[in-house]
């Protein structure tokens, strides 16, 4: 395929002014030689090739597939090219050297001692092949007039090179501080990802991420607003980091002005403080929500725009996907009428505690059985609405009791358990009076199904074990068999008419 013409290497457009001056000064130098010692045309016909080399050098160099490499070539060519031309000029001593110098100097620069070895090698070797062509002669000088035009180049040729090699090493050093802050976004966004993972909810996910993306930006504040889509008066989740409480009242007022923009980075108005303020909406990448990332810069920043859209994007996909999450796990771990564990959840947390008792036969747990008593009799007499509001309230009452450490879960029907994964016999029991003495007071109002409401008082049977009695895999069933004991003495003492409990509901 042929190479299309584009722009070259930086190397072939930092050198095109300091080598069309080089080159052009040679030629004036050969004219004027030609002039002084008489040669006339026969010296300046060969010598306008000096003048269209430095074109044909940019084109090579625009044309090559790899141009940094063309232009290496070129800069050995210019010796090979200088070395010819010194011979032809006869070896004057001063252009010699100062022309010499430069080729040198210049593929010393870009190619070290090797590159300038050759270039010393090449340009001898094409004086020789002059020398040997156009027969060896040697004029040191020719006149003060031409030495002085010859310093004057020379001085301007080396002021331009060294102004060259400044701005090209000022590029390098804005390139390396451009790397080093791709470098900072790069590890932020790829760390933001981390770090929403690990967090168990939105806010933990918002705040978390902007104290990371601080650490990563210390000087920059940050703050995100995530706005309910049917009520945009609704402020559902907000975090900051790196700014005052004044701040976020403030980005929230200046967020009224945002509204329904697309998602666009913005500057928001420079406030009174000076300060830039940058905002990226989320709008179209959250599915419930609106959300709007601010970003507080020390200055002006509009690099800052590009990135920003970066992290809402990345902020706004951690937050869909950790909703979602967040709503898989609850279908999967909850029961949908009381919002309990449910029975598969308690499964697992059981089969935990048992090994962990198998591994540290130290670490002793309990299990709390309950059964909600004759709800069949409310189902049947008042409607399956009224036995699922009993189940409801009965689920209420018993997370009223337990601490964030107890496993509340819906075992089946009317079933509940309380999983204690590291107590004995005594919490376990301590929660058992505590429900049912408690339990005469409790009161749940039902609607029936013709549409009134009725009080009904709780009544539950209860069995409860413990690792410390009996092996860890044998704790459940003696617990289940413990509270069906109950149950059948209570509907003894129903049937006799005796005890402290009633007959249930009906
Ligand atoms: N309303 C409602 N009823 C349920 C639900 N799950 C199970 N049930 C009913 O609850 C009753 C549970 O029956 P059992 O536990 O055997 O007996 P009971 O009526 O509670 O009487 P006890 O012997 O005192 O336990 C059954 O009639 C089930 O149909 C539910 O989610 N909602």
């Amino acid at each position: 395929m042929q190479p299309s013409l584009r722009r070259p290497h930086r190397l072939a457009l930092a050198i095109i002014a300091p080598r069309i001056f080089a080159f052009c000064h040679t030629f004036g130098l050969t004219v004027w030689i030609a002039v002084v010692e008489g040669s006339g045309w026969t010296l300046i016909l060969p010598g306008m090739l000096l003048l269209l080399w430095p074109g044909v050098a940019y084109a090579l160099a625009a044309h090559a597939q790899n141009s940094k490499r063309a232009e290496f070539r070129n800069l050995l060519f210019d010796s090979l090219l200088f070395g010819f031309w010194c011979s032809v000029l006869d070896f004057y001593v001063l252009a010699t050297i100062t022309i010499g110098l430069a080729c040198l100097m210049n593929n010393l620069v870009v190619g070290g001692v090797r590159k300038m070895l050759i270039a010393a090698g090449l340009f001898i070797l094409a004086a020789l092949f002059g020398s040997a062509l156009t027969g060896f002669t040697f004029r040191p000088y020719v006149s003060n007039r031409l030495d002085i035009y010859q310093w004057a180049g020379a001085v301007v040729y080396f002021l331009t090179i060294g102004r060259v090699t400044y701005s090209q090493n000022r590029k390098i050093g804005r390139s390396i501080g451009e790397i080093r802050f791709q470098n900072r976004v790069f590890h932020a966004l790829l760390d933001l990802g981390a770090v929403a993972n690990r967090a168990t909810n939105i806010h933990t996910l918002l705040v978390d991420s902007l104290n990371h993306l601080q650490t990563h930006f210390p000087d920059y504040g940050f703050a995100v607003f995530l706005q309910e889509r049917q009520r945009s008066e609704v402020t559902r989740f907000a975090a900051v980091a790196g700014l005052s409480s004044e701040d976020e009242k403030r980005l929230r007022f200046l967020l009224t002005n945002v509204h329904g923009q697309g998602g666009d980075p913005t500057t928001l108005p420079q406030t009174d403080k000076g300060e830039n303020l940058y905002v990226a909406s989320m709008a179209g990448r959250l599915s419930m929500y609106e959300g709007w990332l601010i970003v507080k810069a020390p200055s002006r920043d509009d690099g800052l725009k590009q990135i920003l859209s970066l992290f809402a994007d990345q902020l706004a996909a951690a937050t869909e996907n950790k909703l979602l999450h967040l709503e898989l796990k609850k279908t999967a771990e909850r029961d949908g009428l009381t919002g309990l564990y449910n029975r598969g959840f308690l499964e697992s947390a059981l089969q935990m505690s048992i090994q962990g008792k198998v591994q540290t036969p130290n670490l002793d747990f309990a299990v709390l059985m309950l059964d909600v008593d004759r709800l069949k009799d409310v189902n049947d007499h008042y409607g399956h609405v009224a036995g699922d509001q009993l189940i409801a309230c009965v689920a209420q009452y018993l997370q009223f009791h337990c601490r964030d450490s107890d496993i509340l879960a819906r075992y089946g029907g009317d079933e509940f358990v309380i999983l204690f994964p590291s107590a004995d016999l005594t919490a376990a029991r301590r929660m058992a009076n505590l429900i049912q003495e408690n339990l005469p007071e409790q009161r749940c109002t039902i609607d029936t199904a013709s549409g009134e409401h009725e009080e009904l008082m709780l009544h539950v049977s209860i069995g409860c074990a413990s690792s410390s009695e009996v092996p860890a895999q044998q704790v459940f069933a003696l617990a289940d068999e413990r509270m069906y004991a109950n149950k059948s003495q209570r509907r003894k003492q129903w049937a006799d008419g005796l005890g402290t409990a009633s007959r249930p509901f009906l």
